[in-house]
């Protein structure tokens, strides 16, 4: 049975009857990338597709499952050969989507392409399908939750190998396969609170039930909690790493930009207010995305444009998650170096924390004796002699992994301010719950808090509805033993 939202269907009007046809109706695209390539990967999903595949080969059957055939492909219409190509047949339900899907792989030339698609929608029922169509079947052919989706989105976009790394994780499963524990749980503690409701009259079931789901809701919040004290290192790795450079004019920040991103990509003179606007360039930082962000310099400005850029690089510098503090080691004062940098902070008008940002003394090669000892997040540098580049690489890479953090099997995170908010809610109403039950209330009352704690958690993976969760604990529910 497909686990379709008919109530949500039903409610949409004539929008359910386009997307029912949509769901039943035989799909089909070019799945591999556009343009020229080697290779073009064209696929069809549904009841038709065995259809297509006779059609476009004179094969009077299905060719075995998941095996590659050489074929000759035929225009239904005109007989004429279009390609010879490789074809794959994945009967339902054990394919992507879960209906019967078929593949031809053929060159991947524009017009063989073109003419493929053509040749499919001669077949009739068949449509050419809508971004995310081959997805949503896999959704709602229970293939994936809805995690696994978001997942599978993230690895066709990642674009370093941690991030990568991340979205494999969470298609794979991991992350539903945690919230789904957790709807578990809460829905065994919701049967025992309902069966207590239903049955403590009668003396009939046992003591403590309400101790017990306590304890356990306190243990799985705990969880939840401990889950989402991450400091957002899912979400960082996601969007990729801010990095804002900012301090005063003409110290080398955007010579420094230069410098990291291995090309001129920001305009450098030696005129101090140089940089107006903010200048974004994306690297891939031992296998951290990176968006390092230059910044115009930071002083008491009167010309209007240039007040504006430091506007801009002020708020580029809050938002950061990395802020590179770029001060210029010959005009340091001659104090100690702490009270130095809290001076410097202040004369560029941040309020940030030192702590927190990587403070890079540039311009060391001007500078005849070497400053020594310096703490961990301060870096002498030189954009000139190139001295320091590598060290503040190292530090920079070391605090990449401490902001994006490393996600496992065991430890899925957190990707998506969605799942955050869903958590969040969810977390609410466990406590809600449990103030319920202190202010003695209505346990009636009490127990919806734990079926809308569940129903949040539902919506992370999209696929749990109380009902029917509950169906199947209350049918293995013992009462009263
Ligand atoms: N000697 C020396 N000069 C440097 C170094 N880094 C930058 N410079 C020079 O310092 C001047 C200013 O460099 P920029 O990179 O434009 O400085 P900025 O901080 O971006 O300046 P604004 O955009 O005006 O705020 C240029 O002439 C650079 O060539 C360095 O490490 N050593
Ligand atoms: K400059
Ligand atoms: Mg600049």
């Amino acid at each position: 049975m497909r686990n379709l939202n008919w109530r949500k269907m039903m409610s949409g009007g004539p929008k359910f009857f386009k997307s029912f046809h949509r769901l039943y109706s035989t799909i089909f695209a070019l799945s591999s990338g556009q343009g020229k390539c080697g290779v073009a990967v064209i696929r069809v999903s549904g009841s038709k597709s065995v259809d297509v595949l006779k059609s476009l080969t004179g094969l009077q059957k299905p060719p075995p499952a998941r095996t590659a055939l050489l074929k000759k492909l035929l225009h239904p219409v005109s007989g004429h050969t279009i390609d010879k190509g490789l074809i794959l047949y994945f009967p339902r339900p054990h394919s992507f989507t879960g209906e019967d899907v078929v593949e031809f792989h053929v060159h991947g030339g524009r017009a063989v392409v073109s003419a493929m698609l053509s040749a499919v929608g001669q077949i009739p029922d068949c449509f050419p399908a809508q971004p995310g169509d081959f997805t949503k079947r896999a959704f709602y052919a229970g293939k994936m939750d809805l995690t696994a989706v978001e997942g599978l989105a993230d690895l066709l976009s990642a674009e370093t190998e941690a991030q990568r790394k991340q979205a494999l994780l969470q298609m794979e499963g991991h992350l539903g396969k945690l919230y789904n524990e957790w709807a578990q749980t809460l829905v065994k503690c919701m049967a025992h609170v309902e069966a207590y409701i239903d049955f403590s009259e009668d003396d009939n079931i046992e003591d403590g039930v309400l101790e017990s789901v306590e304890k356990k809701l306190k243990v799985l919040a705990e969880e939840m909690k401990s889950h989402m004290s991450d400091e957002r290192r899912g979400e960082i790795l996601r969007s990729g790493v801010q990095v804002s450079i900012v301090g005063e004019p003409n110290v080398g920040k955007s010579s420094l930009l230069n410098t990291l991103a291995q090309r001129p990509a920001a305009i450098v003179t030696s005129q101090a207010g140089t940089t107006r606007d903010l200048v974004r360039v994306s690297m891939d930082l031992g296998g951290f995305p990176v968006q390092l962000c230059d910044t115009a310099g930071l002083r008491e400005a009167s010309d209007e444009v240039e007040k504006e850029g430091i506007h801009r690089a002020k708020a580029a510098a809050a938002k950061a998650d990395l802020v590179l503090l770029v001060a210029s080691a010959p005009l340091l004062p001659k104090v100690p170096l702490e009270q130095a940098l809290q001076n410097y902070l202040k004369t560029c008008g941040l309020s940030i924390n030192l702590k927190d940002c990587i403070v890079v003394l540039n311009k060391s090669d001007l500078i005849p004796d070497k400053i020594q000892e310096l703490p961990e997040n301060v870096i002498l540098t030189s954009c000139e002699s190139g001295e320091g580049i590598s060290q503040l690489l190292s530090v920079l890479q070391n605090r990449l992994t401490s902001l994006c953090g490393d996600p496992s099997r065991e430890c899925p995170t957190i990707t998506q301010a969605r799942h955050r908010t869903y958590l969040e809610t969810c977390l609410e109403y466990l406590h809600e719950y449990q103030r319920s039950l202190e202010a003695e209330q209505d346990l009636v009352i009490a127990a919806e808090q734990l079926r809308q704690a569940l129903r949040h958690l539902g919506m992370l993976t999209g696929k749990v509805s109380t009902e029917q969760l509950l169906d199947l604990v209350f049918s293995e529910f013992c009462i009263g033993k």
